[in-house]
């Protein structure tokens, strides 16, 4: 039995003063404790974030960061920063980071590496764009980003990876894929595990889903067989939203 993760994603926003007010509502907040929780938040609102929620349930993580330690790397935050505060997850391969930052498989694979290395949790983003989709494309590109993304990961270290299935064309837009074509590709990246890692391990990686999740469709996406819960944009700014994803079961 998988244990469901919920996860905001905070993206660009939330300057400190607001990510205060923001993290302290939901600490507040009457949680489901069978559902896994947690925000990704802007570097800035890391500190905070350590602070705000250590007595709670509710986990953080960065939504980004370098596979060095330390050295001469402008601008980046490292494993062993994020171990310092105790940070829970990290994600990576976002497809803003893919498409605005030029990420490639290649670095996105040494930070997965590096992530599980420091025994933070990372969240590898994968997904197709519109025009790969409309030309049947779709499973061709997931399979390659997880080929490339997850190169050299070991047996031991597979299931403590979540994967966040984000169709690029649904990220942001309001538009979510139906919960049987998510769950249909959430069902793909498991058979790949499953053929690459063994069944017990396909059984036991989480795969969630992202693009659009709201209070309104999250019990619907999250009924399917093979979605395992939701990476939220949007939806994770508001603390009554994030409650009602949360709260999904009641
Ligand atoms: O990481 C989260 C996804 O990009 C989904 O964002 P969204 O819920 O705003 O569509």
């Amino acid at each position: 039995m998988r244990t469901p993760v919920i996860i905001g994603n905070w993206k660009m926003n939330l300057a400190p003063s607001e990510a205060k007010a923001l993290l302290r509502e939901l600490r507040e907040l009457d949680l489901d404790q069978s559902v896994e929780k947690g925000v990704c938040v802007p570097a800035i609102d890391l500190l905070i974030a350590e602070d705000i929620l250590k007595d709670s349930d509710i986990k953080f993580g960065a939504q980004n960061m370098y596979f060095e330690e330390s050295g001469a790397y402008t601008g980046e935050i490292s494993p062993t920063m994020l171990n310092d505060i105790k940070a829970d997850y990290v994600i990576l391969g976002h497809s803003e980071r893919r498409e605005y930052f030029k990420e490639d498989d290649e670095l996105i694979n040494k930070k997965v590496l590096s992530a599980l290395e420091h025994d933070i949790i990372p969240i590898l983003c994968v997904g197709e764009t519109l025009e790969e989709r409309e030309s049947n494309k779709e499973e061709e590109k997931v399979r390659n980003q997880l080929e490339k993304d997850l190169k050299d990961v070991k047996d031991s270290d597979i299931e403590k990876v979540i994967i966040a299935y984000e169709p690029i064309w649904a990220i942001g837009t309001g538009k979510t894929a139906s919960s049987d074509d998510a769950d249909c590709m959430c069902k793909f990246i498991r058979d790949y595990i499953k053929k690459v890692y063994g069944e017990d391990y396909s059984e036991k990686i989480r795969i969630q889903y992202g693009g659009s999740m709201k209070p309104k469709n999250v019990k619907e996406l999250l009924a399917k067989e093979n979605i395992d819960g939701g990476l939220i944009g949007g939806a994770s700014l508001k603390a009554s939203d994030f409650e009602q994803l949360i709260n999904y079961k009641k």
